[in-house]
C-alpha cells in the first residue's frame, strides 16, 4: 500500500510540515513522446512538462527511489467547507502483520496506481487541500519536488508544481498542497462524469531534478 506526498520546518524535532501552493508554470513549447523519455537515463522536470497526454507506462522503476521515500498518510479536503473527501493511512508495523506491511501478494507496481471515486460535485470545487505525510531514509533529500499533471483523455486540464525543498535524513514530513481547480466547461464536466477513469493524473517526484518516483491516478465522478 502506498499513500501520496509533502512541507514547515520544525528544526527542533526534525519533523517537517507546511502548506504550499503550486508555483506558476511556463510550459515548454516542444512536445515529447513518452517513448523518447523511456529511452533516457535521467528524466527531468522539463521533460515531463513536455508530455502532451497521460502516460501509459511508469517513467522510472521503483528502484529509482534510492531515498526510501515512503508515503504514510494522504487526505484530501474541500477548503471551502473543510469536509474530508478522501483519507488513507498506511498501517504501522504494529497494526499490520508484524512483518513488513507491504502486501507480499502485490507487486510494487500495484501501489503506484490509485483509482478515486468522487461525487460529480467534486468538479465544481474551487480549491482542495491534499495533506501528505511521508518518511525518508538515511540519505538527505535535496530539492524535492512534485509535478502533477491532470488530463481528461488527451486534454491537459492543469499542471501542478509543488516544491518540498530539503528533507532531513530519517525525518517524517507533513505538508498540505493547495490545489486551485481549473475552470472546467459544464459540457466537459458532464462528459467527464459520463466517462469514468478517463480523467487521469501523473505524479512525478524529483530529487535534485532527477525523477525518482512516478505514480498514476484515475478518477471517476460516480460516488
Ligand atoms: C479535474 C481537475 C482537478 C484538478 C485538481 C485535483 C485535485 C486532486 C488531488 C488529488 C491528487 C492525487 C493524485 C494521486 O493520488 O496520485
Amino acid at each position: 500500500m502506498s499513500v501520496r506526498s509533502g512541507t514547515t520546518k520544525d528544526k527542533g524535532t526534525g519533523i517537517l510540515s507546511s502548506t504550499s501552493k503550486s508555483v506558476p508554470i511556463r510550459l515548454p513549447q516542444e512536445a515529447v513522446s513518452e517513448e523518447s523519455l523511456l529511452a533516457k537515463d535521467t528524466i527531468t522536470p522539463e521533460d515531463v512538462l513536455r508530455l502532451q497526454k497521460p502516460t501509459q507506462n511508469y517513467l522510472c522503476s521503483t528502484d529509482a527511489n534510492i531515498y526510501n521515500i515512503d508515503f504514510t498518510r494522504f487526505k484530501i479536503r474541500d477548503l471551502e467547507t473543510g469536509s474530508v473527501l478522501f483519507e488513507i493511512v498506511k498501517p504501522t508495523t504494529e497494526e499490520g502483520s508484524g512483518e513488513d506491511t507491504e502486501s507480499p501478494d502485490l507487486p510494487p507496481e500495484a501501489s503506484r496506481m490509485v483509482r478515486y471515486h468522487f461525487t460529480p460535485k467534486f468538479l465544481k470545487l474551487k480549491m482542495v487541500g491534499a495533506t501528505v505525510e511521508f518518511t525518508i531514509g538515511p540519505k538527505p533529500v535535496n530539492n524535492f519536488r512534485m509535478i502533477e499533471r491532470h488530463f481528461f483523455r488527451n486534454k491537459l486540464l492543469k499542471t501542478f508544481d509543488f516544491e518540498f525543498g530539503y528533507c532531513i535524513p530519517n525525518s517524517k514530513n507533513t505538508c498540505e498542497h493547495i490545489y486551485e481547480f481549473p475552470r472546467i466547461h459544464p459540457d466537459m464536466a458532464a462528459e467527464m462524469i459520463r466517462s469514468p477513469f478517463e480523467t487521469r493524473s501523473d505524479s512525478f517526484y524529483f530529487v535534485d531534478n532527477r525523477l525518482v518516483m512516478h505514480n498514476q491516478a484515475e478518477y471517476a465522478y460516480d460516488a
